[in-house]
């Protein structure tokens, strides 16, 4: 028996659909009932007037915390052939556990040894937005934002670091508010070259 109480009509879920890159299938719909259904096993009455619309409010925020949005990866010629460490710090990070469907929330440093061509700086600020928005685990997270950058710009040289706090550790089980994770990503002369591996490491060590 469906324990729906606020059932969504299908005006509802057409107000907004966001565009998916990496799910194969989304409906909100389902989402909803589904939604729907938790809560009120929760115990929640969604008759209440404050409640009644929260299982359309909680599938869409859902929703919208993992869907990236794709985007074209500018680059330019490397005509000055830079070939010291490009570093954008500090890219604020919020993605969500796959285990519990919690936020974990910190910053990304991104940084690459250029080749042939440069990118754009706002797009790897894109890269770790559109690899953040999907439930996944801050390792794999990592390594998808150092790998896209590889694959998509062969540079010499990439390195990623993310430094996030769990809030599935922080507000419940463990309860460690505040310890923070570190998790990186190397690749080419980052990886392999000692002098530049350390320069980068001690740039994005994180201030306490
Ligand atoms: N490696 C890794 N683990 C994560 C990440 N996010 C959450 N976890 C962990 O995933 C684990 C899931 O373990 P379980 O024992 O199945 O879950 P649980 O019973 O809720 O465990 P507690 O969180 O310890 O209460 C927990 O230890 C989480 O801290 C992540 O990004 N990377
Ligand atoms: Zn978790």
């Amino acid at each position: 028996m469906s324990a729906v109480t606020a059932a969504p009509d299908a005006d509802t879920a057409s107000r907004w659909r966001p565009r998916v890159t990496h799910l194969q299938r989304v409906d909100p719909l389902a989402a909803e009932r589904a939604a729907a259904d938790l809560l009120t096993a929760l115990g929640m009455d969604l008759t209440d007037d404050n409640l009644v619309e929260t299982p359309r409010r909680m599938a869409h925020a859902l929703i919208e915390m993992t869907s990236g949005a794709d985007f074209e990866l500018t680059t330019f010629p490397n005509d000055d052939d830079y070939d010291e460490l490009v570093l954008v710090r500090d890219i604020r990070v919020q993605s969500l556990c796959e285990h519990h469907m919690l936020p974990f929330v910190g910053v990304a440093h991104v940084g690459y040894i250029p080749g042939e061509r440069i990118v754009g700086l706002s797009k790897l600020a894109r890269m770790v937005e559109l690899h953040a928005r999907r439930p996944q685990t801050q390792e794999r997270l990592t390594k998808r934002i150092a790998d896209h950058l590889r694959t998509e710009l062969d540079p010499r040289g990439v390195g990623v670091v993310v430094e996030a706090e769990h809030t599935c550790m922080g507000l419940r089980g463990a309860r460690t508010p505040g310890a923070r994770t570190s998790t990186s990503a190397l690749f080419g002369h980052l990886r392999d070259d000692s002098r530049t591996r350390a320069e980068f490491l001690a740039l994005t060590r994180s201030t306490p």
